[in-house]
């Protein structure tokens, strides 16, 4: 369990993400270039200057500490295996919804302690009134965070059959056959679409139960909402082990499929089995 974030640096942080977030709506109100990188995904002003933001903050608040941003370029695994704590983070997550405007964006900032995720803050500047983030940390629960009002947050249990249909979220672009392969295995559900790392944040709220993601992610597209989701009492696991997943453990910073929950249960563990299943 870590106690290196205190309450002074959790405030920091929060206080400096919200910052990076209104340079990111600045570029968000206006008219902004999009570049390709190299992996042909989109590439903003907005995505830089919040990189250089929350650079500036962590190396500020923790000389120490190492950073690996998706915008700061490949650091190789030779340097980072040796690295026991880190930050870990992805300026603007949802760069696709950021272009399309629709606010389905955020900043995601996660402390990474022996390839677990400790600590997280996911930041999402357009929604609400100014902005909702969530915050999660190994040890002293989960919490969102709207404007000055903060409520605690928890994931539900999943409803009874009969009851209440499960809530199922996915992505508004990636994986939809292996995401309706699953749902078709699935007792009474409804399914809803977003962007970015909001979609862990759901089931860390408790408002969805199940998000499978059985397309690729990177590493810092998760990390800080995997530490909001476990906080809250929720799991995020490789959708093969069912094992949580964890960062920094080989060279390629791409995750595994994983599905992200409330609790284990035989209901969704079939399906998630039966649609990973190759065909026959
Ligand atoms: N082929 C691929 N390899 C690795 N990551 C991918 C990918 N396709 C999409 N992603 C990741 O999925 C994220 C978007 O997921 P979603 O569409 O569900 O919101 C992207 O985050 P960025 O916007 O930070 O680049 C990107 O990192
Ligand atoms: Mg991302």
């Amino acid at each position: 369990m870590t106690n290196f974030v205190t309450d002074d640096l959790r405030s920091r942080l929060i206080e400096g993400v919200h910052a990076a977030g209104r340079e990111v709506m600045a570029v968000y109100r206006r008219d902004f270039d999009v570049e390709t990188k190299a992996d042909e995904s989109p590439l903003t002003e907005a995505d830089m200057a919040s990189h250089h933001a929350l650079v500036a903050l962590l190396e500020a608040a923790t000389p120490e500490v190492p950073i690996l941003s998706e915008e700061s370029g490949e650091i190789p695994f030779e340097t980072r295996r040796g690295w026991e704590r880190y930050w870990l983070i992805d300026p603007l997550d949802g760069t696709k919804e950021f272009i399309k405007k629709n606010g389905e964006f955020t900043l995601n900032v996660a402390l990474i302690e022996d390839g677990v995720p400790v600590f997280g803050i996911v930041h999402a500047p357009a929604l609400g009134e100014a902005g909702i983030s969530w915050v999660g940390q190994a040890g002293q629960g989960a919490f969102k965070l709207e404007g000055t009002t903060r409520t605690p947050i928890r994931v539900r249990a999943l409803p009874a059959e009969g009851r209440e249909p499960w809530k199922v979220v996915g992505s508004r672009r990636h994986g939809a056959e292996t995401f309706e392969a699953f749902c078709a295995g699935l007792p009474a559900h409804e399914c809803v679409s977003m962007g970015s790392s909001l979609k862990l944040c759901l089931v860390a709220e408790g408002a969805a139960d199940l998000y499978p993601r059985l397309a690729p992610t990177c590493e810092w597209d998760t990390a800080a909402a995997q530490a909001v989701v476990t906080a809250a009492g929720g799991q995020v696991l490789n959708a093969e082990t069912l094992e949580p997943l964890r960062c920094n453990q080989q060279d390629s910073v791409l995750n595994p499929f994983f599905i992200v929950c409330g609790q284990r249960d035989e209901r969704w563990e079939g399906a998630l089995r039966a649609s990973l299943k190759p065909e026959a």
